[in-house]
């Protein structure tokens, strides 16, 4: 039995994941524009023992046929959003031991003015920083947003490969760890222990000194979680936490060893990885009330969402096909995973099952000692190392999964008591120092940076 390690996916937005549950009376997502809000949240998170919050992001918006559909608006499908490093910096004060993770965007963020922001974020929170790496799915609206040219799937990926590169030189090799002395009677900082780091490469160049000192990390801890074969080798070479989108035992068993083979062929220890599962659930004292919980959020949906949202992702107007429609006869140029995953059911399955949850898990529905025999059966089965619930409604299903689900798992042995001290690194990947493994590639740039 393995102890499991537990987040929490959010998002600086009124809704995601492709359902719109912000009408909902009890959700109060559509404050999330309110430090209260993420307060609140980050408290019972801490509170309920969680290793970290995890603050989704995304750039751009979906359009369909060149246009935002009003009922993107209406609903707040997309935008407006807040930034996400702002909201963990907000969250630092308010936490002690809570792991906050922001995500980053290869394609858009400047490796130099980005390593600067990660590194003052882990010095104030002690080492609790992580860094979900994505190459920016949403490309299309956001490389004209940005005026950037667009850069094609796989070479989004090879850029994300050199920016992490530069990225380890900025963080691992320009301030030495013991550089600041902070001496009064000498000096602040050791000029020996400060180098200059250069970096010439197909996307990004570099020449100069870091712009801050080595945080407690020095990298902050990598999450990743593509899913394609060059998203799957790029979590492999870099990634320490890596997301799957959830599925069967069977599924999730194969992924978790594709990814921990991908990590061997990159020269890393298989298990220096951590594979956590996205997961959803909504609880009640029975099943039926589970159920009617459920209802209540499924009702407070305008069903319009799911055929707007359904056309984000693939271009296709669902409403204007015959329910009794097989999937299998449709085509789109954009996401063919979001065709082929509904395998032989029909259009009207589909709107149904979009509306119940969008791109996320189909949450489980029951008492919480169901929900929790299900995530110790999963865990069993599959390998993996954790899970990473994704609410309904908030701060409701962080509340109920903190204080109902994880007491039954600490119990069973799955999940761990209280906070050790630890960085978000030691804790979640079980790092003998805050810093990268050795055999991680990043950690070959530390102190006196190859050009
Ligand atoms: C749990 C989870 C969280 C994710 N969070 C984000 C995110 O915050 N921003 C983003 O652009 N993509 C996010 N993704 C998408 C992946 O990073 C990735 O872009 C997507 O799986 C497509 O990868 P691929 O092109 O390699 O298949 C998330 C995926 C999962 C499963």
């Amino acid at each position: 039995m393995k102890q499991l390690r537990f987040g929490v996916f959010e998002n600086a937005q009124a809704n995601d994941s492709g359902t719109a549950t912000w009408r909902h009376k009890g959700n109060k997502r559509d404050h999330f524009d309110r430090l209260e809000y993420w307060q609140e949240v980050a408290r019972i998170c801490e509170e309920g023992g969680l290793d970290f919050l995890f603050l989704a992001d995304a750039w751009g918006w979906s359009e369909v046929n060149g246009e935002r559909p009003d009922i993107c608006s209406t609903e707040s499908l997309d935008l407006p959003r807040m930034d996400p490093f702002i909201v963990a910096a907000a969250l630092i004060g308010q936490t002690k031991d809570l792991g906050l993770v922001v995500t980053g965007s290869t394609l858009l963020e400047q490796p130099y003015s980005f390593a600067r922001r990660m590194a003052s974020l882990d010095h104030f929170s002690e080492g609790r920083l992580g860094w979900n790496v994505v190459t920016t799915g949403t490309a299309e609206t956001a490389v004209k947003a940005f005026g950037v040219p667009m850069v094609a799937h796989d070479d989004r990926y090879d850029m994300a490969d050199e920016f992490m590169e530069l990225s380890y030189k900025l963080f691992e090799g320009s301030w030495e760890p013991d550089a600041i002395e902070r001496n009064k009677d000498g000096h602040f900082a050791n000029p020996e222990k400060v180098h200059r780091i250069k970096h010439k490469g197909t996307h990004f160049n570099s020449d100069g000194y870091a712009n801050a000192s080595y945080s407690p990390q020095g990298t902050p801890v990598l999450f990743q979680a593509g899913s394609s074969p060059r998203g799957r080798q790029f979590g492999g070479t870099h990634g320490e936490c890596i997301f799957l989108g959830g599925g069967t035992a069977e599924k999730l068993a194969e992924q978790v060893k594709s990814i921990r083979d991908e990590a061997v062929k990159a020269g890393r220890d298989a298990n220096s990885i951590k594979l956590m599962s996205a997961f959803s659930c909504v609880i009640g004292d029975t099943k039926e009330e589970a159920e009617a919980k459920y209802k209540e959020v499924l009702d407070a949906q305008n069903p319009e969402v799911a055929v707007a949202s359904y056309a984000m992702f693939t271009g296709l107007d669902l409403s204007s096909y015959a329910p009794e429609t097989k999937m299998s006869s449709l085509h789109t140029e954009l996401s063919q995973t979001q065709i082929a995953r509904f395998g032989d059911k029909t259009v009207a399955d589909v709107l149904a099952d979009w509306h119940a949850h969008g791109v996320k898990p189909a949450p489980l529905v029951g008492p919480a000692e169901e929900i929790a025999d299900h995530i110790c059966e999963l865990a069993d089965a599959t390998d993996l190392d954790g899970f990473l619930l994704t609410p309904v409604t908030q701060p409701g299903s962080t509340l109920d999964f903190a204080t109902k689900v994880l007491p039954i798992l600490r119990e069973r042995g799955y999940a761990r008591e209280g906070y050790p001290e630890a960085t978000l690194r030691e804790r979640l990947v079980g790092t003998a120092t805050p810093q990268l493994r050795d055999d991680h590639p990043g950690a070959c740039y530390r102190a006196g940076a190859k050009g």
